[in-house]
């Protein structure tokens, strides 16, 4: 791994989020809020405690959160904004969230994979065809960081390094 890598390790804490009192409200507590993870790669391992959830499309075109059920034996692997612009959109950036149990601290650890401060990110140039123009403008990982610092969570922050319709169709 290169050593100006900017990956980092977060290990999360979500404690119960009523002492199992049966709240309704306390029981739909969130942990942590919809987000995408910005990185390149993003390598989970947690406890066996449930709450983490993706955001599916589902067969109406809606969105659904879905559970990922928990499983300490295994890694979940999540691909980031920076992968789904290297990819030119081919690998998609889930939206994610954790909700807290109600009655077990959930536990996670987790490895974010990312590029050196100045890396240009561009699409791989398999990835651009006649049928699949360029989507995102090249950005640096520092730019990419600096515009997501100033934006919500839950921002759809990838959207905003969308390549104008002409200006896709020129780099053909
Ligand atoms: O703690 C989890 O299960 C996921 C946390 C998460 O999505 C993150 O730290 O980016
Ligand atoms: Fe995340």
């Amino acid at each position: 791994m290169a050593m100006d890598s900017d990956s980092l390790v977060r290990i999360n804490h979500y404690p119960p989020s009523a002492a199992g009192d049966g709240d309704i409200k306390a029981a739909s507590s969130v942990g942590f809020g919809e987000h995408s993870d910005p990185q390149i790669l993003s390598v989970l391992r947690a406890n066996d405690v449930d709450g983490l959830q993706v955001l599916l499309p589902d067969a109406r075109g809606d969105h659904a959160w879905v559970q990922v059920p928990a499983d300490p034996a295994a890694f979940f692997i999540n691909v980031g904004d920076l992968l789904q612009a290297l990819t030119n959109g081919r690998l998609v950036s889930i939206r994610h969230r954790v909700m807290a149990s109600t009655t077990k601290p959930r536990l996670s650890a987790i490895y974010f994979a990312a590029p050196a401060l100045h890396a240009n990110i561009l699409a791989l140039p398999e990835t651009v065809t006649a049928n699949a123009p360029r989507r995102y403008r090249p950005f640096t990982w520092e730019e990419y960081k600096k515009t997501m610092y100033m934006l919500r969570l839950s921002h759809n922050r990838l959207d905003l390094f969308n390549v104008v319709a002409d200006e896709g169709a020129e780099q053909e």
